[in-house]
């Protein structure tokens, strides 16, 4: 079993030539602050996105980056000039961006020509301009129909095809996708990636689901209240959430109670794990003494139905996933855990499966309520 560290809250790496650059950026309306002091860097080419629940300011960012709002504190710079400061704020037309929302926002009285048209007046060849941009979102055939003749998703592509034709320096995605179904939406997500590598465009998407943020992103920030929680890929996140927060907001898992033992070992009531990497149980980083008491994050793929399991623990719900059955599992404390077993393992309620923990890594948090002096 090898252990990762748990991350200390990121500060945004440091590229050496950010095309994107919020420093200490602070926001609000009236006198209420929204974002406080947030930094975040995106190198030319690469799509950031600010993931977090509603409410925790991330169309803020997104209209301040915009030049829809102004700046409280802090600066935004794109492709080396400054933006957006206290003193200083460059005009949204004149910060070359092109933007999709979920609404699409398309004109309702033109064709789609003349919608992705629309950005380009006093391009040379606007028209070769607009044939490309359709090719490109594969709806050439549908140039000169109305946006109410189209599908959400292909609204959702003319919308794309509109911001990117006059090759913006920045595109800003405000949850893209919602308004389309789970499978349409991963599918688009895809599409949406693949367009913006392609063109090389720098990109930064806003949305409250994971699965749009891992299915388009390279590098995601976890918002709360206004601020980043870790910054990182979509797989530090899941594997090394960098505090409690990060670690249920992204992915699905259980807490379950553990003690530090020696440093590398933490004994649950599954058994103990061992670590590679001395176990660092606070969300600073610090490292746990023996009998530290911590909460041990446990993904559904660290827990392994075994029949020869010693220790058994009883179906309390399940969840068909087609190749997967999610169980929820009660251990014969009271805690429950979450297990992906292959679905032909097709359990009762009730029933009573034997279990054990296979972890790659021990993701650990002081226990809430421990004794102070105990744990870091
Ligand atoms: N025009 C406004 N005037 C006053 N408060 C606002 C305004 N717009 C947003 N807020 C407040 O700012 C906070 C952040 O809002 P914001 O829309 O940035 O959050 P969000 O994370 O994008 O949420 P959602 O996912 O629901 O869109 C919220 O408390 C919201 O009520």
């Amino acid at each position: 079993m090898s252990a990762l560290a748990p991350t200390t809250i990121a500060s945004p790496p440091a590229f050496a030539q950010p095309w994107l650059d919020l420093d200490a950026v602070t926001l609000g309306y009236g006198r209420k602050t929204v974002v406080e002091q947030l930094s975040l860097r995106l190198p030319r080419g690469t799509i950031g996105c600010l993931l977090g629940p509603s409410g925790c300011g991330k169309t803020t960012v997104l209209r301040a980056v915009a030049g829809f709002e102004g700046v409280l504190g802090g600066e935004i710079r794109l492709d080396g000039q400054v933006v957006s400061t206290v003193g200083r704020h460059v005009a949204p037309e004149q910060r070359r961006i092109g933007m999709v929302f979920q609404d699409h926002a398309l004109f309702p009285h033109l064709t789609v020509a003349a919608n992705v048209a629309f950005g380009l007046r006093g391009h040379p060849d606007a028209q070769g301009r607009v044939r490309e941009m359709l090719e490109t979102v594969g709806l050439a055939h549908a140039a000169q129909r109305y946006p109410h003749e189209l599908s959400g998703g292909q609204q959702q592509r003319v919308a794309l095809a509109r911001a990117l034709a006059p090759s913006p320096r920045l595109m800003l995605l405000d949850e893209p996708f919602s308004s389309l179904d789970v499978e349409l939406r991963e599918r688009l997500g895809s599409e949406l990636r693949a367009l913006l590598k392609a063109a090389g465009t720098t990109a930064l998407l806003v949305t409250h689901d994971q699965h749009e943020a891992f299915a388009i992103a390279d590098e995601i920030g976890v918002m709360r209240d206004g601020r980043i929680q870790q910054w990182a890929s979509a797989y530090q996140l899941y594997h090394q959430p960098a505090n409690r927060f990060v670690a249920d907001f992204v992915g699905q898992g259980a807490f379950l109670p553990g003690e530090v033992t020696d440093g590398l070992h933490v004994r649950m009531e599954l058994g103990t794990a061992r670590s590679d990497h001395p176990i660092r149980c606070t969300e600073h980083g610090d490292l746990c003494p023996r009998g530290c008491a911590v909460d041990v994050l446990l993904r559904p793929d660290d827990v392994v139905h075994d029949d020869d399991a010693p220790t058994r623990a009883k179906v309390l719900h399940k969840a068909f996933r087609g190749a997967e059955f999610l169980y929820t599992l009660e251990l014969a404390s009271g805690a429950t855990v979450l297990s992906l077993v292959p679905s032909h393992h097709n359990h009762a309620l009730g029933e009573a499966i034997g279990i054990r923990v296979e972890l790659d890594h021990v993701v650990a948090y002081k226990r809430e309520g421990a004794p102070p002096l105990r744990c870091g």
